[in-house]
C-alpha cells in the first residue's frame, strides 16, 4: 500500500532523512519510533506531500506520487492522505461537523452526501451526539477525535499520525490509543504513526521502524523488537536493558541457544545470533530489568536457568513495583523491576535469575 524506496531529505546541508526504505501492507500500522529529530516527521510530511523530498521514491498502491528520477511530485490534495497532527487544528468558528465535512469541499459531493460522510465519521468516534457544538467547548481527548473524525470523512487510502496524543494527559492517550488502533482495525485502513513514546508504539503497532539520525535501525513486530533487539540503541530505547560484556563461549549448543562468558567468567545462554562470529566473538549480553526474578535462594528456578548472585545496592518503590539495583560478584551492576512483594533490604545477599530465552545478543 505504501512503498518509500530509498527516500531522502535535506534541509541546505543537513540530511534530516539519510535514507529511508520501507513497505507497508494494506490495513497495516506501522509506527515510526525514535528520538527527538531522528526525522520521523520530515518522513511522513515527505509522504503527506507537505514536505519536498531530495531524493528516493514514494509509491501509493500503483501510483508513484514522488520520484526525484523522474521529477513528480504530487501535491497532497492528489494522495488520498488523512493526516492528524499533535495540535487538533480546528476551526474554532465552525461546529464540529461542518470541522468534519470542511476537507470534502475539495471533493465533488453533493451537500446531502458531504454530511452523511462527516456524520459517518463522527459516529465512528463516537461524537454524533457533538455534531452542532463548536469545538472549543470539547475537551482536548474529544477534539483529537474530531480531527481523526475529518480525517476518516474523506475516506483516504492512508491515515498518517503526527504525535496524536502528545496533549493529553497519560490516562487519555492509554484511552484514545486503544481507541485509534480499534477504528483502524475495525477499517482495515492502512496508518502511519509517528511517537517518540515507546509504550505506545509498543501497544498499537503491527511492527516498529526504530530510526536513529535520519536511518531505520530495525523494523519488527513489538514483541520480536522488545525480546530480540538487534542493536544498543534498539535495545536502550524499548524498556530497560542491562548489558554485560560477553564473549561467545559456544555456539548451536541445544535448542538453539548458544553460550557466554560473562567478564567474572560465568557462563550463561541465550538464543544463538546466526550474524555474530565463533568462539571469543565479544557480545553485550541483554537482559531486561522486568524479565529478571529475584529469589533468596535458588531451590525454587527452574533448570538451566542463568543465575546471578547479587548485592542489594538500592531499592526504589514503584507502586506497580520495586526498581532494585543489583550488583554481581564482579562488580556489575544490573536494575531489576519486580512485582511489589519481593522486599529486600540494601545489603541483602540475593540471586538474579532469567531464562535464557529471555536473554538477547547485541554486537555493536
Ligand atoms: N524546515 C526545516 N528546516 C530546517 N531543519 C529542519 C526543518 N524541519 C526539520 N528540520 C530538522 O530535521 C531534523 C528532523 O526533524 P523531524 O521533525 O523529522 O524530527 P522528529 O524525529 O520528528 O523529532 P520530533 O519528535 O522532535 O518532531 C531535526 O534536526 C530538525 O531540526
Amino acid at each position: 500500500m505504501l512503498r518509500l524506496n530509498n527516500l531522502q531529505k535535506s534541509f541546505g546541508s543537513f540530511r534530516a532523512v539519510e535514507s529511508v526504505s520501507l513497505n507497508v501492507g494494506e490495513g497495516e500500522l506501522v509506527t515510526l519510533l525514535g528520538p527527538s529529530g531522528c526525522g520521523k516527521s520530515t518522513t511522513l510530511r515527505c509522504i503527506a506531500g507537505l514536505e519536498g523530498p531530495t531524493g528516493g521514491e514514494i509509491w501509493l498502491g500503483d501510483t508513484c506520487v514522488y520520484s526525484a528520477e523522474k521529477r513528480l511530485d504530487l501535491p497532497p490534495e492528489k494522495r488520498r492522505i488523512g493526516m492528524v497532527f499533535q495540535s487538533y487544528a480546528l476551526w474554532p468558528h465552525m461546529t464540529v461537523a461542518e470541522n468534519v465535512a470542511y476537507p470534502l469541499l475539495r471533493q465533488k459531493l453533493s451537500k446531502a452526501d458531504r454530511e452523511a460522510q462527516a456524520m459517518q465519521a463522527l459516529e465512528l468516534v463516537g461524537l454524533a451526539h457533538a455534531r452542532d457544538t463548536s469545538p472549543g467547548r470539547l475537551s482536548g481527548g474529544q477534539q483529537q477525535r474530531i480531527a481523526l473524525a475529518r480525517a476518516l470523512a474523506s475516506r483516504c487510502q492512508i491515515l498518517l499520525f503526527d504525535e496524536p496524543l502528545s496533549n493529553l494527559d497519560v490516562r487519555l492517550r492509554e484511552q484514545l490509543r486503544g481507541e485509534i488502533r480499534e477504528i483502524q482495525r475495525r477499517l482495515g485502513i492502512t496508518a502511519i504513526y509517528v511517537t517518540h513514546d515507546q509504550s505506545e508504539a509498543l501497544a498499537i503497532s503491527d511492527r516498529i521502524v526504530v530510526m536513529d539520525k535520519g536511518l531505520i535501525v530495525q523494523i519488527d513486530g513489538p514483541n520480536e523488537l522488545y525480546s530480540r533487539p538487534r542493536t544498543r540503541f534498539a535495545a536502550s530505547f524499548l524498556g530497560s536493558v542491562n548489558l554485560l560484556p560477553a564473549t561467545v563461549a559456544d555456539s548451536g549448543v541445544t535448542g538453539g541457544l548458544a553460550r557466554y562468558r560473562t567478564a567474572a567468567g560465568a557462563i550463561v545462554g541465550a538464543p544463538e545470533r546466526p550474524d555474530v562470529g565463533g568462539p571469543g566473538t565479544a557480545v553485550q549480553f541483554g537482559i531486561r530489568s522486568e524479565l529478571i526474578r529475584l529469589v533468596e535462594d535458588t531451590a525454587s528456578l527452574p533448570p538451566g536457568c542463568n543465575i546471578w548472585p547479587v548485592t542489594v545496592r538500592d531499592a526504589v518503590f514503584l507502586g506497580e513495583g520495586i526498581e532494585y539495583t543489583l550488583v554481581t560478584e564482579d562488580g556489575q551492576t544490573l536494575t531489576a523491576k519486580v512485582p511489589p512483594y519481593i522486599r529486600l533490604q540494601p545489603g541483602a545477599a540475593a540471586y538474579a535469575a532469567i531464562a535464557p530465552q529471555d536473554c538477547f545478543i547485541i554486537i555493536d
